[in-house]
């Protein structure tokens, strides 16, 4: 991807809550070219917590109804448990005047497409398309995917595609993959910023200063990501590369799997996977 920039989008963007995620996905797609500041609405019931999207040039209010309207594809970014009460403030502050129809595009953990079909049916014409993007994207090394409802056109998958793919890796899928991807690649970040820290807390408990251990943790955490990646080599082959018989790497990987770290990430999968099912089931 590199910095290729991207032909411009002729649709305007809205986000209905305008946090972490919503302004991941914003400043990634402005930064590759495909939309400027001032053709993006977004909502929040603070306007002061708006204000760096005002600051670059968004259009900024606390009616969600305002952001439909104006917005071509809408972006919903509020936490799962806030969506009846921003669907309510969505509703509430649409005026009287006809609107075109509206893409939907939810990146809420857990809320299946059914559901937010229903909530929005009441607006006609809607159509919703469900993903999971993650909050690397802001550095062109995302990684989404998506599922189109039941009305989502082949134009809306592919302005949808066409808007996630210049973020990172961006895939089509079946519903039944959303939850599972989103815990490995939706929470996933935070599992492995975890396992930086851990990596260079053991260093800076060898003596490595602090800055050199997180610098050199994370480059190892990126080369190895990209090695897995370049070379399409299986990764027990890579580990196996790397362990000297009777060596320091073997000694290490005994202590690791000591620790369970397997079975520990293995498990940090399924439990994000099934609270996501839990959101979904509105049992917050
Ligand atoms: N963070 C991540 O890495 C990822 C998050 N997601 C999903 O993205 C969604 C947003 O998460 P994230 O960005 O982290 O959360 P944030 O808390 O950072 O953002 C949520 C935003 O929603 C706003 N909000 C609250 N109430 C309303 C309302 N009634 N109407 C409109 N906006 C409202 C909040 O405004 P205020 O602060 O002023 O109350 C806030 O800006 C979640 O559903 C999450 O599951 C998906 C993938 C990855
Ligand atoms: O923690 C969460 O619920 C959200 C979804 C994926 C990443 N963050």
């Amino acid at each position: 991807m590199g910095d290729m920039t991207y032909i411009p989008l002729s649709e305007k963007v809205g986000f209905i809550g305008g946090g972490n995620m919503a302004t991941a996905i914003c400043e990634a797609i402005v930064k590759k070219g495909l939309i400027s500041y001032n053709k993006v609405y977004v909502s929040g019931p603070h306007l002061h917590n708006l204000s760096s999207w005002k600051a670059k040039g968004a259009h900024v209010t606390i009616e969600n109804g305002k952001v439909v309207e104006e917005s071509d594809v809408i972006f919903l970014a509020v936490k799962p448990h806030i969506l009846p009460i921003a669907i309510a403030n969505m509703y509430d502050t649409l005026s009287d005047k006809p609107i075109k129809s509206k893409l939907f595009v939810s990146i809420l953990a857990g809320t299946p497409i059914e559901q937010l079909e229903n909530i929005l049916g009441q607006l006609e014409g809607s159509r919703v398309i469900r993903a999971m993007p993650n909050t690397p994207m802001l550095v062109g090394e995302g990684c989404t995917v998506f599922s189109p409802g039941q009305r989502a056109t082949d134009s809306d998958i592919e302005l949808v595609h066409r808007i996630l793919t210049v973020t990172g890796v961006c895939k089509e899928v079946p519903e039944s993959l959303i939850n599972p991807i989103g815990a490995l690649a939706g929470s996933g970040p935070a599992f492995v910023y975890l396992v930086i820290e851990a990596l260079a807390d053991g260093g800076v408990k060898m003596g490595i200063p602090r800055a050199m251990a997180i610098e050199f943790a994370a480059q190892t955490v990126f080369g190895s990501a990209k090695m897995v990646k370049d070379t399409g080599k299986h990764t027990g082959q890579l580990k196996d590369e790397v362990c000297s018989p009777g060596g320091t790497t073997i000694t290490g990987v005994h202590a690791l799997e000591r620790g369970g770290v397997r079975a520990a990430l293995m498990e940090a999968i399924e439990c994000a996977t099934k609270r996501s099912e839990e959101l979904g089931q509105k049992k917050h």
